[in-house]
């Protein structure tokens, strides 16, 4: 019988500190209570070794000093460079990354083809006079181009940042400018919805609002687009080609760098303020994503890592983490749901991908289109179904259980930005419960707690993580003295209390008695009627599974006299009407299956709701534009339609207020 590798990882450990971690309960528990251990023994399954002629102390003590949130620092001393662990892996036959189109179009990047095109883009940006410390900054649809492009910048001990193209030039430049970049990677544009979005006049104006430049590369991406259109302008034919720079010949050398240096700057939504950028360091990530894909998503190098992802979300730099333990990553840039729901199940198909991940948009769309993809697709290399982005609702485990196979592993996954990775979701051997995040992942102590620091079983709390994690971030740009990162996560009820030191994340979740998780939505957008605190997730769950309602949208707002209003907006799906019979439909179903209490006030079909870019929808500044707020202002660059903001501004104006 086949064992996983956490399976693996716990007899190993089990034998070698004469421990008994049998049961995942025991091995999560000693990975939190003693993480020196766990992440050293982590450290040494990868076989793992320092760099620049550093050592790993023989205590392990030596891995964790002053383990106090924020500041806790992980493995003093060593260098590495988490490049080199990719490059481990380029004695593997076939393909390393694999990009894809959504009209059909297929490229690959062998595995012994990477370290050069890595190498001759490193050189390239040397010549730019690009080293240690130094910014590279991407403006790139989903392309293996993206990847390569990360590697070089890391390579060097250079810090990436990457942003969508789908972000406008003066919302890319919000984020990137700040960074002060040397180089910034643009592509001439991408197919999305069937359309062919052109980007080069967008790339020229992002890269005049970035006066740090001195250098540019382009990706060309256009291929037969590029038939019988316009010569680029001045600016663009000034750009390095990226084909050129892969193709130069160079050795590859990677700089060694202490385990905190800057290895990425992800940025927050920025949807009511400048967007944060969030530092992540080398070793840090390294280890973290090596534990996240190698032992809860069992990926080793037979395995092929699918994330349906963009460049400005944190999964596109969890998905590299594919090629840290030698999985082939898939790159694809398009639209999920183009030319039909169907395509990225033909992908999972033609691809043998064996680890899928997605969204629950993406498989409510996929069940409402009444597909069959076990049936009518061959996913025999399929083994796990990974879902994030939003809660994944019950109903959809169940769907995937019936119609893509019975038994198949779904791994509902929560995180962030933040720390890059996930803190709870699904693992090897255990089982799955439609609704629930099946375990809390090893090395993160993560609690549900009341108002009193008290951890909360079976009851909603707020989600706090009480022990450091090595991929916490080293800190926030342009953050000199810690007080933003401090005010984002540590600035809660408890810090003048004995725990301040803990992260407050910002989530209602509920710890169950078997371990897993279920998250009721974000803690600052609460519904809370009479008192009684209700999470929007639940009613999302509810809503969506609904035949004609393709979104849900409910608030919870605050007018005059405590009075209350909590409206739910919806989108339809084609052809569908918001009659009274679906009215009495949905507030029936809310009823039944939460409570008389997360039944609406009104049901109001809108024209759109309004997400952030990386597909969250703006619950709390909504909130406030219903309420006739002027202290919050949204940043319309952050939102993916912002028209929409002034239709509820309309609502909520226009919204007659009663007594609470
Ligand atoms: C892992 C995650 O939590 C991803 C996200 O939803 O941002």
């Amino acid at each position: 019988m086949t064992t996983s590798a956490i399976e693996d990882f716990a007899a190993r450990v089990s034998a070698e500190r004469g421990l008994d971690l049998t049961g995942y309960e025991a091995l999560w528990r000693w990975s939190v209570d003693h993480p020196e251990q766990f992440w050293r023994d982590l450290w040494n399954l990868y076989a793992l070794t320092p760099t620049g002629g550093t050592v790993l102390g023989e205590s392990d003590e030596d891995i964790l000093v002053d383990p106090t949130m924020p500041g806790a620092r992980w493995f003093p001393g060593v260098s590495l460079n988490y490049v080199d662990q990719v490059m481990n892996h380029t004695r593997l036959p076939g393909a390393a990354i694999v990009g894809l189109t959504e009209d059909g179009g297929r490229t690959e990047i062998a595995w012994s083809a990477l370290a050069p095109q890595v190498a001759g883009v490193a050189a390239t940006l040397r010549e730019f006079g690009v080293g240690r410390g130094d910014r590279v900054v991407a403006y790139l649809p989903h392309v293996p181009e993206a990847v390569i492009l990360f590697l070089a910048t890391a390579a060097l001990g250079a810090v990436f940042s990457g942003c969508g193209q789908d972000f406008a030039p003066a919302g890319a430049a919000g984020r990137l400018a700040q960074l002060e970049p040397k180089v910034l990677v643009w592509a001439d544009g991408y197919r999305y919805g069937g359309k062919w979005i052109d980007k080069r006049s967008d790339s020229a104006e992002l890269a005049a609002l970035l006066p740090t430049l001195v250098g540019q590369l382009v990706v060309r991406v256009a291929g037969q687009e590029a038939q019988g259109r316009p010569p680029d302008d001045e600016m663009a034919t000034t750009a390095v080609e990226f084909d050129v720079a892969v193709s130069r010949s160079a050795d590859l050398t990677t700089e060694s760098v202490p385990f905190d240096h800057p290895l990425w700057v992800l940025f927050s939504s920025g949807t009511t303020g400048k967007p944060k950028g969030i530092m992540h360091g080398h070793g840090g990530v390294l280890v973290e994503h090596l534990k996240a894909v190698g032992l809860h998503g069992d990926m080793d190098s037979g395995d092929v890592f699918f994330w349906q992802t963009a460049l400005s979300w944190m999964m596109w730099n969890y998905q590299i983490a594919g090629l840290l333990v030698g999985a082939r990553i898939i790159c694809y840039s398009g639209h999920p749901l183009y030319p039909d729901a169907d395509r990225l199940w033909q992908v999972v198909e033609s691809e043998k991908v064996s680890y899928f991940g997605t969204s629950p948009g993406q498989l409510q769309a996929s069940r409402k289109a009444n597909l069959n993809p076990g049936a009518d697709h061959d996913l025999g290399a399929l083994r796990t179904i990974g879902s994030t982005g939003s809660t994944l609702a019950a109903d959809l485990f169940v769907w995937v259980d019936d119609h893509v196979r019975h038994g198949i592993g779904v791994s509902s996954i929560s995180g962030g930005t933040d720390v890059v990775t996930a803190f709870a979701g699904g693992s090897p051997g255990i089982d799955v419960v439609p609704g629930e995040l099946s375990v809390r992942y090893l090395g993160v102590e993560l609690e549900s707690w009341g108002p009193d620091c008290t951890p909360l079983v079976g009851e909603v709390g707020e989600m706090v993580i009480t022990t450091a994690m090595p991929s916490m971030p080293v800190g926030f740009w342009d953050d000199p003295d810690g007080e933003r990162y401090r005010k984002a996560y540590f600035d809660h009820q408890w810090s003048t209390g004995p725990r301040p030191d803990v992260w407050r994340h910002g989530d209602w979740v509920t710890l169950t008695e078997r371990g897993s998780i279920v998250i009721h939505g974000r803690s600052d957008a609460t519904l809370n009627r009479n008192g009684i605190r209700m999470g929007s997730a639940d009613i999302y769950e509810v809503v969506e599974g609904i035949e004609q309602i393709s979104e849900g949208f409910v608030l919870g707002v605050d007018g005059p006299g405590g009075a209350y209003w909590m409206p739910l907006f919806v989108t339809l799906t084609p052809g569908s009407n918001l009659d009274e019979r679906l009215i009495t439909e949905i507030r029936t179903e809310i009823r039944a299956r939460l409570s008389p209490r997360h039944v609406p006030d009104e049901v109001i079909v809108a024209p759109g709701i309004p997400h952030t870019r990386t597909g969250k929808k703006l619950e709390v500044p909504v909130t406030a534009i219903l309420a006739g707020r002027s202290d919050v202002a949204v940043d319309p660059r952050s939102v993916d339609d912002p028209d929409l903001l002034e239709w509820y501004r309309r609502q909520g104006a226009a919204h007659t207020w009663s007594r609470g």
